[in-house]
């Protein structure tokens, strides 16, 4: 295991939020009993290797990568839901070790509870992380979120009457209400059709332009990290897959995705991360043969 201070590098800009200093994750290999009766190793799993990042405050952040490469390990870790196996992670100075009020998380399979209503879910996450918040101030922000994401009216529907892109946008109303530093999204889109995709994403664009919040998206889509994000990070397949670049998105907000690739940089951007994306992909692909 490597050691770390819990201090910050005295080197870090003022606006730097979160840092991810040599970060490792090793998944153990098979250790059941039956394994160990039979004699069946499996080796350990280097899943990611020596991840440095730095994130400052209000920006948009976007991880893309071949499948497999280690994104949720990697969005996981930032979260506290997994505990790197070296390295830190660092929010505001303080390192992370377990999930916490100040991470929202959006989960691709929205995770809602199905016996809850919209509003339930909601005032449910509030309720969690302010347990002495009145009454009448939850049920104020449970509404405040609710129009937010353009649910007003379905406030008392619970989850098996809603439409994939409904839950997710309780999904995002539920991360946000909490008031996090840092929203955290694996996939949000991903289980949605095209339109409903197309429909969330200006969602996200537009929340994102009144909150500011500082977020990270995990996404196989390099046309919706072009429109959303400040930084795209690009990563290199498994095992042991690192950061190979990150790049700055310099496109004006608000963006509008019809005009978006009116700009030159555009076309390079998606050329790069395409070139990318299928070079990793295809030698992801000949191991596999
Ligand atoms: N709990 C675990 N135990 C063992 N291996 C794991 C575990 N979780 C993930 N892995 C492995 O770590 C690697 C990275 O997985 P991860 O889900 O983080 O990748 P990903 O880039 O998010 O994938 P995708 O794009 O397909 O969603 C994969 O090879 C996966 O099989």
């Amino acid at each position: 295991m490597i050691s770390y201070t819990d201090t910050l590098d005295p080197t870090l800009k003022d606006t730097t939020q979160l840092v991810l200093k040599d970060v490792f994750k090793v998944f153990p290999g098979r250790q059941s009993l039956v394994d160990r009766l039979l004699r069946r190793t499996s080796p350990d799993y280097i899943a990611i290797a020596e991840i440095n990042l730095e994130i400052s405050a209000n920006t948009f952040v976007s991880i893309i990568g071949p499948s497999g490469c280690g994104k949720s390990t990697l969005l996981n870790i930032i979260a506290g839901l997994t505990p790197p196996t070296s390295g830190v992670v660092m929010l505001n100075g303080t390192a992370i070790h377990h999930p916490g009020p100040d991470r929202g998380v959006v989960f691709q399979n929205y995770s809602l509870m199905p016996w809850m209503t919209v509003a339930e879910n909601i005032r449910f996450a509030i309720e969690t992380v302010y347990p002495k918040m009145s009454r009448d101030r939850q049920k104020q922000i449970v509404r405040e979120y609710i129009d937010l994401v353009g649910l007003r009216g379905a406030e008392q529907k619970h989850p098996h009457e809603l439409s994939g892109g409904m839950k997710q946008r309780v999904g995002i109303a539920r991360a946000l209400a909490i008031n996090p530093q840092i929203l955290l999204m694996d996939e949000p889109f991903g289980a949605l059709d095209a339109l409903t995709r197309g429909f969330l994403q200006d969602e996200i664009a537009r929340i994102w332009e009144q909150q500011h919040k500082t977020a990270i998206l995990i996404t196989h889509s390099i046309e919706e990290a072009l429109l959303l994000s400040d930084q795209i990070v690009m990563m290199s397949r498994g095992p042991a897959a690192q950061i190979v670049e990150v790049l700055d998105i310099p496109f004006p907000r608000p963006r509008k995705r019809e005009s978006l690739d009116r700009y030159p940089a555009y076309h390079e951007l998606k050329a790069e991360l395409e070139l990318h994306l299928s070079r990793e992909t295809r030698a992801v692909e000949e191991l596999r043969v």
